[in-house]
């Protein structure tokens, strides 16, 4: 599989960085820091000094005539590097000429790495085509993430992500002997709780299966629903926001969150004692949409939310239709296959803690997997960040700082308590939100939806069409297609596809270009349509 930056660029708003590693075999070993606003275009090339040993035992003359002789050429390799390093080079140079460029620093196999900056987008843009175009003249030419984390953290933070993926300064923990010390200092403790759930994150990441296994998984999964689908289908059949019912057991404590943000991103308040097993939250998540919900979120975080993916597994195992989002603090792909392999429809990415290029990259990933990618962000500056992105599709916009309306898919998250709140977002724009708490902490947390949306909604998934009792077609699921013109009849007919499941492309510009499946004809016949 292709590593995230098999493209291989970073994005800052004045700069662009590559890291390209020539070497095929060995793990960079080399920390470059690269200086900033370097022009207009930079290349540097570092390779391996060729080791004494290797000298030595190849030859059988004085070892000291070879030292000189090694020094020498070392010297020399020296001053091309320095060259090399100090060439400004025009981003449309040829791919030949680079090829020739990282000759002059040895064998292909002795280059670590090279790094190529940019000053301005348009100059990013172009250099990648003929990137692209140099990887196809020589499959030498290897493209591949910057392993060292610092360069990467320095691009998070110049697009404002706060939130620091590892301790800058490594782990607090030191062992002297048997005794265990902790030195804390500013680079190993977190600043925040986000921060220290993402540092968790990826230690616990550390221990994961390879993912090959999952990939066997995936083969096994449940068919993806559609969840932007489902989302925006829900709000034309009930002009209520579609409601995305949030199954969680604990949060954080709000004392635990030492900043604002914390309390943002990731909702609050100890825990709620209701749910105690499996059953229970499948229970609850039956509750849910028989109630209406669109959709299901399901936190799968065990260490500070007591979710797992036995959860949301369960619940999709039990016969849940609506699609599901797995709320998880994704920081590798790795995950979202995983949360794939579990039944996920959909998952959150935080933009808080997110790069722009990792969230391009992770969004991509979803899209090979037929997922949606739930955006979060919890300020404006995040906002313009994710709206930039290319491939962005949904938006969560979590209430505990404020309320935007925007053009396109909008998800209102959090801190929904009340009709009031409800009617506020809705007439902010907003077509779809996320409520946990005020459902969960009821005792029937299903029954509670309608207390919240001072009305019962219609439950989309457990619409019985009079049409499709006389056929014994159950209609469980209506999903909305867009009007590019394609019905997705993933779900369709038992007699078309062997699923059980029916859907029903609701757009009409999308019907009038393609006849819909002999399900859907029925269920516009029972009159469940947008018109
Ligand atoms: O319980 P609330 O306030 O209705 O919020 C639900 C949901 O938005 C919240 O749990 C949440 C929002 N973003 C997150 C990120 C991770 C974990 C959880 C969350």
């Amino acid at each position: 599989m292709a590593t995230p930056a098999a493209a291989g660029f970073y994005f800052a708003p004045f700069q662009f960085r590559q890291v390209k590693s020539l070497s095929s075999s060995d793990k960079p070993s080399i920390s470059l820091h690269a200086p900033l606003g370097i022009s207009p275009l930079s290349l540097f090339v570092i390779s391996k000094n060729p080791s004494r040993r290797d000298v030595s035992s190849r030859c059988s003359v004085d070892p000291n005539t070879l030292l000189e002789e090694e020094e020498e050429a070392e010297a020399e390799a020296a001053e091309k590097r320095r060259e090399l390093n100090s060439t400004n080079l025009p981003w449309d140079t040829p791919a030949p000429r680079v090829g020739e460029l990282f000759d002059q620093c040895g064998a292909e196999k002795d280059v670590e790495f090279t790094l190529i900056i940019f000053n301005f987008i348009k100059e990013t843009t172009l250099a990648s085509t003929s990137v692209t175009a140099k990887e196809e003249i020589s499959n030498s030419l290897k493209f591949r993430e910057c392993q060292n984390g610092k360069l990467a953290e320095d691009v998070a933070a110049v697009q404002g992500v706060k939130i620091r993926r590892r301790p800058p300064t490594g782990p607090s923990k030191h062992y002297v002997g048997p005794f265990e010390f902790r030195l804390e200092n500013e680079g190993n403790t977190p600043r925040n709780i986000l921060e220290k759930i993402i540092w968790d994150k990826e230690l616990e990441l550390k221990e994961r299966r390879p993912l090959i296994t999952i990939m066997k998984a995936l083969e096994n999964a449940p068919p993806v629903r559609d969840f932007i689908g489902t989302l925006k289908a829900s709000y034309e059949h009930t002009g209520m926001p579609a409601l995305i019912a949030e199954v969680k057991k604990a949060s954080p404590s709000r004392d635990t969150a030492i900043d604002k943000t914390v309390d943002i991103v990731c909702g609050f308040v100890s825990t709620f004692g209701h749910l105690q097993s499996h059953l229970k939250q499948v229970e609850v998540a039956n509750s849910y949409e028989k109630n209406g919900a669109a959709c299901i979120s399901v936190l799968t975080d065990e260490k500070y939310f007591q979710g797992s993916f036995e959860n949301l597994e369960a619940i999709r195992r039990a016969g849940v239709k609506c699609p599901l989002l797995c709320k998880e603090f994704i920081v590798d792909a790795w995950q979202i296959y995983y949360a794939r392999s579990k039944g996920a429809d959909a998952i959150l990415l935080i933009a808080a803690v997110l790069a722009d290029l990792d969230i391009k990259y992770l969004t991509k990933i979803c899209r090979l997997l037929g997922l949606a990618a739930l955006i979060e962000v919890h300020n404006e500056s995040e906002l313009d960040r994710v709206l930039g992105i290319e491939g962005v599709q949904l938006i969560g916009i979590n209430n505990r700082n404020l309320v935007l309306a925007i053009a396109g898919q909008v998800v209102s998250e959090s801190g929904l308590f009340t009709p009031e709140d409800i009617s506020y977002v809705q007439d902010a724009g907003i077509k779809a939100v996320l409520v946990g708490e005020s459902l969960i902490k009821q005792d029937d947390p299903g029954g509670a939806i309608s207390g919240l949306f001072e009305r019962a909604i219609i439950a989309m998934s457990r619409v019985h069409s009079k049409a499709a009792m006389d056929t014994e077609m159950p209609i469980t699921t209506l999903t909305y297609c867009d009007n590019r013109g394609e019905v997705d009849h993933h779900f369709t007919s038992r007699d078309g596809c062997g699923e059980d499941d029916h859907s029903l492309a609701m757009s009409w510009p999308c019907l009038t270009r393609q006849p819909p499946c002999a399900c859907c004809k029925l269920v516009l016949a029972a009159g469940f349509h947008s018109g």
